[in-house]
């Protein structure tokens, strides 16, 4: 004898397939006997057994298009999940062709699909799957949080040497004024030294792919700065009592407790707004004004190093005795607004490229 279902039958919608799955409370088992299927018109009978014995349960639903004739099922104990696919492929108005729906079924909203949810489903898999293909194209680095410690290490190493160097000669000129301006060289040097030695590792990261940028502009910075550095003031005692290192030390310092930060952050893969606006335009005004005191220092040296012939090259005595230094110096004082140029093209890319506003996904 065939009792109607009594549980909810809870179906859900795709648009190649339907859902139906049955549950009877008052059995702690059920199998499906099968369907029996006229084009839209399809009967599903199910045996269940539980507190009232053995029964046969049955219902039928009228779909609202045709259906095929075969479904698939799977049962657990006191489920079963049957799938009947729809002829055509194509999303319904409702479930049944009655319009008011049979009391026993319930909609599943949770898996519930309408044509607008599909779109969005199917373009997230897109993009999912696209991600995916590009993540796969790019091979991993296995190194890449060995050079991302390396590089935080190198960089907060600089941030605190030029941090050193920048509030030492903030505070000097504070307490001293104007005469903190001429023993700079004295108080700052061996932290200079240190920092600019350790800069060689900028030009070493880019050869060797560690940092991905090009070799030309750290060389330049770091050949401009050493020659002002090492040969300029650190060889000529002269000119260490000058006010201008005050000021090459001083443009220089400012920039990196900008920069050096701005690098660690990116190690970390985070970023401050702020911070990469400073370090991305402070360069402006900064670099001009240095290359200016770079350029001063250097003129400055050229009667020291003709009176002192330091670095002279020697000469056949039918030339000359030697010739000074200071002849080179001057060929480096084009070159340094030929590397001013470079460096500034540069910088102007990189800032074009850092701070353009992000282009939102459009979907
Ligand atoms: C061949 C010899 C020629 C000799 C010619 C001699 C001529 C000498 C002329 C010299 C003039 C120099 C004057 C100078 O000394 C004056 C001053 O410095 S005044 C003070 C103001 N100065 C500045 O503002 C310049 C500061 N310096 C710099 O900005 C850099 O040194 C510079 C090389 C100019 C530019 O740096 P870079 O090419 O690295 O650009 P980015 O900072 O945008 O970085 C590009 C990407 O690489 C990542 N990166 C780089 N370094 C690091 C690091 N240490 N740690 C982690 N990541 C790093 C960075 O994040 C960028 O990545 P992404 O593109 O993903 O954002």
């Amino acid at each position: 004898m065939r009792t109607p279902f009594t549980s909810e039958v809870i179906s859900d919608v795709h648009e190649s397939s339907i859902c139906i799955r049955l549950y009877l409370d008052e059995c702690t088992q059920i199998s499906f006997s099968g369907n029996f299927n006229v084009c839209s018109l399809s009967c599903f009978p199910a045996q269940g057994h539980g507190a009232k014995g053995d029964n046969e349960y049955e219902f039928s639903l009228e779909f609202l298009e045709s259906v095929e004739p075969q479904v698939t099922h799977r049962s657990t104990q006191r489920q079963v999940n049957i799938t009947v696919r729809k002829q055509e492929h194509s999303w319904w108005d409702r479930l049944t062709l009655q319009e008011r729906k049979p009391v026993f079924l319930a909609p599943d909203f949770d898996r519930w699909m309408e044509e607008s949810d599909a779109e969005m489903e199917l373009r997230a898999k897109e993009e999912k799957i696209s991600k995916i293909s590009v993540e796969s194209r790019s091979p991993k680095d296995p190194y890449l949080g060995l050079k991302r410690g390396y590089l935080f290490m190198y960089n907060l190493v600089q941030f605190l040497g030029f941090s050193w160097i920048f509030v030492n000669m903030t505070v000097r000129l504070f307490i001293l004024g104007q005469d903190s301006l001429y023993d700079t060289f004295h108080t700052i040097a061996d932290m200079m030294y240190f920092c600019q030695i350790l800069a060689v590792v900028e030009v070493v990261n880019p050869a060797l792919g560690i940092v991905r940028t090009g070799l030309m502009p750290p060389l330049i910075q770091l050949v401009g700065r050493n020659v002002i550095l090492f040969v300029i003031f650190g060889s000529l005692e002269d000119m260490q009592n000058k006010a201008v290192v005050f000021f090459v030390f001083y443009l220089w310092s400012i920039i990196e407790i900008f920069r050096y930060p701005y690098y660690m952050l990116a190690c970390i893969s985070t970023e401050w707004t702020m911070l990469t606006w400073l370090r991305y335009s402070l360069w402006i005004p900064l670099y001009p004004m240095g290359v200016l005191a770079e350029a001063v220092a250097v003129i400055q040296s050229l009667p020291i190093f003709d009176e002192t012939r330091l670095f002279s090259i020697p000469l056949p005595e039918s030339l000359g005795s030697s010739l000074s230094f200071s002849y080179s110096l001057q060929i480096y004082l084009v070159l340094m607004f030929l590397g001013l140029f470079i460096n500034f093209r540069h910088l102007f890319r990189q800032r074009k490229r850092r701070l353009r506003p992000k282009r939102r996904k459009l979907h």
